[in-house]
């Protein structure tokens, strides 16, 4: 809430914000940043809970139906605004998207947005960006609590990864460019772990994986293998911090990159989801992958060759391929105090708070076993 001598007067902009991560930073946005006086949501899909926020409120809310690969539609969107949250794009590990739709999305559509800030004077744009933009790499070497400052060799091959990390590299590069009005362009990415929280798509597939099998999931990734995590939340929390410093501490974080962490417990991919699918009545069963790794790449591969041969009649998806069991296999994790140091960054939500949030969603899913 503004308090008495703070006029709202800011204008933000949020691409995506009806997904997952999107909802949570607008909600974010409501609640914590009192300088607010409109927040455009823009998506290729408006979402219905959107309604309940436009109603006379002290932030003006104004849904924007749009697609960030249309260069006019993002700078009709962006005109007038004072801070860009692009967090939209195409989030596909699963091959449900083509290589080609990935690229124009996460590419393009990010392109557009900094065209788009340039063009229309708007000088601060902070950009969503991901782990995967490091790794883990093809070659699966480990990151082990790994900073912003790491040597690490990233090298991908997958259409996700390689999209972001380009979309980021054109974030950082477009960082003191000269807006209308000679402004100079202040950008920043964030860079989040496997996020989780209420809403999380992949959470509720193995929560239905597990209702399938009878309550049980089937142990696939050795509980050595560290996969870093971050709660919701927290993502949120940060990308409303950053906007909120990124005019002050402009020399400072204009330019940089910063991982998005919390006090989430170092665990395997598995292991950290039975933290929330434990409690609503599913089994991991197996201390020990219960088939060994060269048979589950077999596996993977199967399925990717199904996927290929399906592909002119059906979708066919699953959790399992080449790519998604070497993600898992591979340990990645960060330790770092950057965003602490830059912009007084910590987390808003604790690890139990944010366990409970989790587990109160997933229990409230349709079909609850619970
Ligand atoms: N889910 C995760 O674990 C992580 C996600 N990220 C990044 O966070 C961002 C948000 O991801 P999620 O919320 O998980 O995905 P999501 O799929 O739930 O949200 C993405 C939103 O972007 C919108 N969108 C997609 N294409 C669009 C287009 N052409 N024009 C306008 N809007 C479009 C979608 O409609 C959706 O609402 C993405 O940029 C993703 O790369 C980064 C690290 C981890
Ligand atoms: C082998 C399976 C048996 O149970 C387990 C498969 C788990 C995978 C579906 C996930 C393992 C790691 C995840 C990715 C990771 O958290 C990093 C990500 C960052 C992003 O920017 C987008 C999402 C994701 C690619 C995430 C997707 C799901 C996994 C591959």
């Amino acid at each position: 809430m503004a308090g008495p001598a703070q006029v709202p007067t800011l204008v933000y902009l949020v691409t995506g914000g009806c997904g997952f991560l999107g909802e949570h930073i607008v909600r974010m946005l409501l609640e914590r940043e009192p300088r607010l006086r409109e927040l455009r949501v823009f998506d290729l899909h408006l979402s219905s809970w959107l309604e309940e926020l436009k109603t006379p409120g002290p932030v003006q809310v104004t849904a924007i139906q749009g697609d960030v690969t249309q260069a006019h539609e993002v700078a009709a969107a962006v005109a007038g605004s004072h801070v860009v949250i692009h967090t939209a794009g195409l989030v596909d590990v699963l091959g449900k998207a083509s290589p080609k739709a990935i690229h124009k999305v996460n590419v393009q559509g990010t392109q557009n947005v900094i065209e788009a800030c340039i063009q229309t004077g708007t000088q601060f744009l902070v950009y969503t960006s991901s782990m995967e933009v490091v790794g883990p790499n093809v070659k699966g070497h480990p990151f082990y609590r790994g900073n912003e400052d790491t040597p690490y060799e990233a090298v991908h091959r997958h259409p996700y990864p390689c999209s972001k990390a380009l979309a980021e590299k054109l974030v950082l590069e477009a960082n003191g460019r000269k807006v209308n009005g000679g402004l100079p362009l202040v950008t920043c990415a964030l860079r989040p772990m496997g996020i989780y929280g209420e809403g999380h798509q992949i959470m509720r597939d193995f929560y239905n994986q597990g209702l399938r099998f009878g309550g049980r999931l089937f142990r696939a990734v050795p509980a050595s293998v560290e996969h870093g995590r971050v709660y919701v939340g927290n993502v949120a929390w940060m990308h409303v911090l950053v906007a909120r410093e990124l005019e002050q501490r402009a020399a400072l974080m204009g330019g940089q990159v910063y991982f998005c962490y919390d006090k989430s417990p170092y665990k395997s991919y598995e292991d950290f989801n039975m933290e929330f699918l434990g409690p609503c009545g599913l089994r991991l069963i197996g201390t020990h992958p219960l088939l060994p790794y060269w048979l589950l790449m077999l596996l993977a591969t199967l399925n990717a060759l199904l996927q290929w041969l399906l592909h002119p009649l059906v979708l066919y998806t699953p959790l399992l391929n080449p790519y998604t069991l070497a993600m898992a296999n591979t340990t990645f994790t960060v330790s770092t105090n950057k965003a602490q140091r830059h912009f007084g960054y910590k987390p808003l939500f604790s690890w139990e708070e944010s366990k409970a949030r989790t587990i109160h969603w997933v229990q409230a899913l349709e079909g609850s076993a619970w």
